[in-house]
C-alpha cells in the first residue's frame, strides 16, 4: 500500500515526525521524536509527509513567537545606529545539534544513475555543467551524499549509459530488473534515480522492482538486448553479478497489462522507486525550522506530489477481489478517491499560497524598515557546502565587543543543505560601516523547480539584497560546474541577475597539487574576486574591503516620488529589484510610484519627479 494516514506531530521541528499505522517512517525512527497536535497527512511508503488533507494551518502562540523573532519588531520606528540587531531575521537555529548518525537501523538505498550518450533533444534541455557532471559521474557521488544527508544508508549504486530515455521505464527493461535484484539482495526499500521520474516511470519502475523474480524474457533475442543494456551500465560497488546468462530463467512479459499485476506480486517487503527531486524535498522537510520554511516546504511537496497522486491510489485498484484484475467498478472507485485527494490538496496548496502571501507582505515591510535605515544588506550565495555558513561566521567576528566571546556561530558542517533558512548577522566593515549580511541556502545542480517557486520568499531576500557574495569551493575538482548551477539558479529568482557579485573563492587553503598560486592569480586577474579560506580566516581582510568598495555606492538609500510613464517599465522592475516601493496610483499619464531606491540610481527618476 503506498499511501496511508498518519498522524503528523505540529511541534517544533516535527514536520516529518509521523507516526503511523505500519511500519513508523524513518524520520521519526531516526529522531524518536513525540506528537504533539495531530492532524491527518498522506504519507509516502517511505514516510515523506506528502501533504495535509484535512486540517489549515493553526497559528499557535509558539509559532506566532517565532514569526516575531524571524520578522523582527516591524512596528517600531528604526535608529540607524543601535538597532542593528533589530534587523536579524529569525535566527536559522533548528533542533538537529546531534551528528547525523548512520547505523545499521538507517533505511537502506540504492542509486541508479543514468548517462545519455548521444540524445541531442533531451540533452539540449540540460546544463552543460550537468551533463559534465553526469559524464563524471560526479552526480551520483552527490545524490550519495544527499541521501546521506537525508539519514539513508546507501547499499550500492549502478549507473546506465543510454542512446535516448526509455519513455515507459527510463533505463532499459533489463537493466530495471538487474536494479531490481540488487537492491533486493542488499536490502533497500527504496531505489533512488538520478534525475526527474515522470510519474508514469516511477510507477513502471515501481511495478519492476516489486515483481517476482520470474517470467521476463522468452526470447533469446530479447535477452541479448537485454544484456546489451546491461552492458551499458556499470556496478559502482561491485557487487552486481551482471553476466547475460544471469537472466535466463525470466519469461516475457507485457509491464503495461494491469491484470498480470495481482498475480505476479509477491509478498516481499516493498521497494520504492524515487527520483533526485524527491530525496532534496526529503532533505528540506527535515531541515525546515521556521514556519517560513516548513510552509514553502509543504507547498513544493505538495505541487510535487499532485501528478503523482494516481500512483499512490494504485493499491485500490489491487484490492479488487478475486485476484483476476481490477475490476471496472473499482477502478471507478479508485478514480473518485483520487479527484477527491486532488481537491483536498490543491485547497491545502491554495491556503499555503495565501499564508506565503503574508510572509512575503512582512518580508517586504522588514526590507523598507530596513532601507529606511539605509543598511547596506548582503547575500551569502552558493553551491551547497561551499563555505558560506562558515564564512558568515567570520565575518560576524568584526563585530564583537573585544574581550568578550559574544558570538552566536551558525551551524557549518560537512553536509549537503546544512543551512535552510536564512540567518543574518551584523558585520562591520573597515570603515567603521555597519552592514547586515545574511546566509541562505545552498543550491545543487538539477534544483528542482518547485523548490525555488516554492521558496520564493526566502529567496526573495537574495533578489533583493545590495550585493551577492558568490562562495565558491575551489578545492572541489567540479568548482567550475558548480559555479554554472548557481548561476543559472540565481537567473530564475527575480532581480537577483541586477544584483552586483563579488566572488570568493573558498577553502583556498585545501587546494591539492601545488596549484594554488595559480588559483591566486586568476582571481588577481579577474574583477571582484577574492581568495579566501573560511575557516582559517586567510583573506577576509581582503573580502571585507572588496565589500566596502561595493557597499559605499549601494548602501545610501533615498526617498523618490514620480510618476513613471507606462512605457517606462524597466525604472518600475529597478524599484522591484533594488529598492522598496512604498506606494503605487495609476493615472492617466503614468504610474506614480512613493519607494526607496539606491542613490546611485536617483538620477534616473530626477525626468519623472512629482
Ligand atoms: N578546509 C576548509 N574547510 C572549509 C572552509 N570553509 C568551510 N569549510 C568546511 O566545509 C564544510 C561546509 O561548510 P559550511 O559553511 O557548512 O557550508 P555551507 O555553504 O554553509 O553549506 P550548506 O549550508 O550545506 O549549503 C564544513 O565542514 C566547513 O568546516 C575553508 O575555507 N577551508
Ligand atoms: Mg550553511
Amino acid at each position: 500500500m503506498l499511501q496511508r494516514e498518519a498522524w503528523r506531530g505540529r511541534e517544533k521541528g516535527a514536520a516529518a515526525a509521523c507516526s503511523c499505522t505500519g511500519r513508523v517512517p524513518w524520520p521519526a525512527r531516526r529522531r524518536g521524536r513525540g506528537v504533539a497536535l495531530a492532524e491527518r497527512v498522506v504519507l509516502s511508503r517511505r514516510g515523506l509527509c506528502l501533504s495535509s488533507l484535512e486540517s489549515e494551518p493553526k497559528e499557535t502562540k509558539q509559532e506566532d513567537a517565532a514569526r516575531v523573532d524571524w520578522i523582527g519588531s516591524s512596528s517600531e520606528e528604526v535608529e540607524v545606529e543601535d538597532s542593528a540587531a533589530d534587523f536579524t531575521c529569525y535566527d536559522g537555529e533548528n533542533d538537529w545539534d546531534e551528528p547525523m548518525v548512520l547505523d545499521e537501523d538507517s533505511e537502506a538505498v540504492y542509486l541508479v544513475g543514468v548517462e545519455f550518450g548521444s540524445a541531442p533533444n533531451f540533452l539540449s534541455k540540460l546544463d552543460q555543467s550537468v551533463q559534465d557532471l553526469i559524464a563524471s559521474g560526479e552526480s551520483l557521488n552527490e545524490l550519495e551524499r544527499l541521501a546521506n544527508a537525508a539519514g539513508l544508508r546507501v547499499v550500492g549504486a549502478t549507473s546506465q549509459k543510454l542512446d535516448k530515455p526509455r519513455p515507459a521505464t527510463l533505463i532499459g527493461k533489463g537493466k530495471a530488473f538487474q536494479v531490481r535484484d540488487e537492491a533486493r539482495r542488499l536490502g533497500a526499500t527504496t531505489v533512488f534515480f538520478d534525475c526527474d521520474l515522470s510519474p508514469s516511470q516511477a510507477k513502471n519502475l515501481e511495478k519492476i522492482m516489486n515483481k517476482k523474480s520470474t517470467n521476463y524474457f522468452t526470447s533469446r533475442s530479447a535477452l541479448i538486448e537485454a544484456a546489451e543494456e546491461m552492458d551499458g551500465g556499470e556496478d559502482l560497488f561491485g557487487s552486481a553479478s551482471s553476466s547475460s546468462g544471469y537472466y535466463d530463467s525470466y519469461l516475457d512479459e507485457d509491464l503495461g497489462a494491469e491484470e498480470e499485476e495481482e498475480e505476479d506480486c509477491i509478498e516481499l517487503e516493498k521497494v520504492t522507486v524515487a527520483d533526485r527531486t524527491a530525496l532534496i524535498l526529503d532533505i528540506f522537510s527535515q531541515r525546515a525550522a521556521t514556519r517560513e520554511g516548513k510552509l514553502q516546504v509543504e507547498m513544493a511537496q505538495a505541487q510535487y506530489q499532485l501528478p503523482r497522486l494516481t500512483r499512490m491510489w494504485t493499491h485500490l485498484e489491487r484490492q479488487s477481489g478475486g485476484g483476476g484484475g481490477a475490476s471496472a467498478q473499482n477502478r471507478g472507485m479508485g478514480e473518485t478517491q483520487i479527484e477527491v485527494d486532488k481537491r483536498l490538496l490543491r485547497k491545502r496548496i491554495s491556503l499555503i499560497k495565501r499564508e506565503l502571501e503574508n510572509v512575503r507582505s512582512q518580508r517586504e515591510q522588514f526590507r523598507r524598515k530596513r532601507a529606511r535605515a539605509n543598511i547596506p544588506v548582503v547575500a551569502l550565495v552558493g553551491y551547497t557546502n561551499a563555505g558560506k555558513s562558515s564564512l558568515l561566521n567570520q565575518l560576524s567576528l568584526t563585530f564583537e565587543t573585544p574581550g568578550q566571546n559574544n558570538r552566536k556561530l551558525v551551524k557549518a558542517r560537512d553536509q549537503l543543505f546544512a543551512t535552510l533558512d536564512p540567518t543574518t548577522r551584523k558585520v562591520r566593515l573597515p570603515s567603521g560601516k555597519k552592514l547586515l549580511v545574511t546566509d541562505t541556502v545552498g543550491f545543487v545542480q538539477q534544483l528542482p523547480s518547485t523548490l525555488i517557486a516554492a521558496f520564493r520568499a526566502t529567496l526573495e531576500e537574495i533578489g533583493s539584497a545590495d550585493l551577492l557574495i558568490h562562495v565558491v569551493d575551489v578545492s572541489s575538482p567540479y568548482a567550475y560546474a558548480h559555479v554554472d548551477a548557481v548561476e543559472s539558479t540565481l537567473r530564475e529568482i527575480p532581480g537577483a541577475s541586477e544584483v552586483p557579485v563579488i566572488h570568493a573563492w573558498n577553502k583556498i587553503d585545501c587546494i591539492d597539487g601545488g596549484v594554488e598560486p595559480q588559483v591566486m592569480a586568476a582571481a588577481t586577474n579577474r574583477s571582484n574576486t577574492v581568495c579566501i579560506s573560511a575557516q582559517s580566516g586567510e583573506g577576509i581582510d581582503d573580502l571585507l574591503e572588496a565589500i566596502e568598495s561595493n557597499v559605499i555606492s549601494l548602501g545610501d538609500m533615498s526617498p523618490v516620488t514620480a510618476i513613471i510613464p507606462y512605457d517606462r517599465g524597466d525604472l518600475l522592475d529597478l524599484i522591484h529589484s533594488q529598492g522598496v516601493m512604498e506606494g503605487v496610483d495609476y493615472l492617466e499619464e503614468g504610474t506614480k510610484v512613493t519607494a526607496v531606491i539606491p542613490k546611485a540610481h536617483l538620477e534616473k527618476f530626477s525626468d519623472f519627479a512629482d
